[in-house]
């Protein structure tokens, strides 16, 4: 097979995966939609510059080297690009830098002053940036974004890089001829680059699709585990860690205790101020009970103006004190809305896992009981369901 040949088949192939990206990205959602049409533009440019590449000792090297380089380079350009946008960094100017420099770099030496080395130079040293900055934006993310197309898309480009950098140092080493064609087939280095070349945007192409396809699932499996108020762990969440964690601390023999926690008088503030306001105020009161959170205590809302907190390894004497956290978090921090200050605490009732406890749902009621008990007593105050179990009724304000 000729060089042309493998410039048209990787063309080909590269406008083919551009055009499943094209009919796929309609149905990604908004946030990914201008990362996955850079990229399409990146693989069109792309193909358009392997075509020119394949026609260029038919036409002006003058023209046609500029040309096809800078459409394989604005190709590399639209990758970074595309990586940058599916990141959330803004795109500049500036990034249009190295191929600006590497046409001007290329027309030099095909035009002005002929030169076969001076262009594989230039050409190798540009598409060596823009690789290493893709490169750089992928791993930039290794702790914000563990999936794996992410790591297989960083090692595409990163072979593409060794591929560059190698032949670069090949041609160095054994010497261009002043006539020297890139479409010349006797050099097996002619056969092995646009092979590279023209097939490793193709696969980078598959590889974008899946890290598209990742960032989706993930954005359906977190909606289908948060609140969409709240953004804290949701109903299903609550009782899915519950009862992972109620077995759990049975099985090693561990505390295990929670608090279920609803906003005092919340109706009232719905009234007076508007349900807007009601539901900033559910915001506020979730991002408070975060913060309060330690390590391994989980948030939920329950659901209206309940929530619930999962305590981590808590004991009978600890857990009160572990209420009084939280309800001190939302009680010392005062909620404004626009210009007014209203005034939000909440009650809380807890509970601790005991021998008796078949399930996560019977902690749950306990702690259900001794927040009607906190309601009773008058509210922005914790009440623990102490010994339940052996005792029927509930203990108000028991510290044990
Ligand atoms: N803004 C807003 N209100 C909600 C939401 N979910 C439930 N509510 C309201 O929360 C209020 C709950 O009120 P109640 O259960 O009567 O209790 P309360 O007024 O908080 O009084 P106490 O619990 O007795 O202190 C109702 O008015 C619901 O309409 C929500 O997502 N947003």
């Amino acid at each position: 097979m000729e060089p042309a040949t493998v410039y048209l088949l990787g063309a080909l192939m590269m406008m083919a995966n551009g055009g499943v990206l094209g009919l796929m990205h309609r149905d990604f959602p908004p946030s990914l939609r201008p990362s996955a049409v850079t990229w399409r533009i990146g693989t069109l440019l792309h193909a358009c510059g392997c075509t020119m590449f394949m026609v260029q000792d038919s036409l002006p090297h003058s023209f046609v080297l500029p040309l096809a380089n800078g459409l394989v380079m604005g190709g590399f350009t639209c990758y970074w690009g595309a990586l940058r946008q599916f990141y959330g960094t803004p795109r500049t100017l500036l990034q249009l830098a190295p191929v600006t420099a590497g046409v001007i770099g290329v027309y030099w030496y095909a035009g002005v002053a002929p030169n076969p080395m001076g262009r594989m130079v230039v050409v190798s040293l540009v598409w060596m940036a823009l690789l290493a900055l893709c490169i750089h934006n992928l791993l930039l993310q290794s702790r914000r974004d563990r999936a794996w197309s992410r790591q297989v898309m960083a090692g595409i480009f990163i072979v593409l890089l060794m591929t560059v950098a190698f032949r670069l140092g090949w041609f160095l080493t054994v010497g261009m001829a002043p006539d020297y064609s890139g479409l010349d087939g006797s050099l097996w280095m002619n056969m092995a680059s646009p092979v590279v070349v023209s097939i490793m945007p193709v696969i980078g192409t598959t590889a974008f699709l899946l890290m598209c396809s990742e960032r989706i699932r993930r954005q359906w499996e977190r909606a289908a585990s948060t609140d969409y108020l709240t953004g804290l762990a949701n109903r299903r969440t609550l009782a899915d860690a519950g009862a992972t964690r109620f077995e759990q601390a049975r099985v090693r023999g561990r505390g295990f205790g929670l608090g279920v926690i609803d906003i005092d008088h919340f109706k009232s503030i719905n009234d007076r101020y508007g349900h807007d306001v009601g539901d900033a105020a559910l915001k506020h009161v979730a991002a408070r009970l975060e913060l309060a959170c330690r390590e391994g205590e989980l948030p939920a809302r329950q659901g209206g103006e309940e929530f619930v907190v999962l305590f981590d390894d808590v004991a009978h004497d600890s857990v009160l004190a572990a209420g009084e956290r939280l309800r001190h978090a939302v009680a010392g921090s005062p909620f404004i809305a626009g210009e007014v200050m209203v005034p939000v605490t909440v009650s809380i009732g807890v509970a601790v896992c005991m021998p008796e406890d078949m399930e996560f749902d019977s902690v749950l009621r306990r702690a259900d009981a001794a927040l009607y008990a906190a309601k009773q007593g008058g509210r922005n105050r914790v009440e623990c369901a102490a010994l339940v179990t052996r005792m029927p009724e509930l203990v108000p304000g028991t510290v044990v």
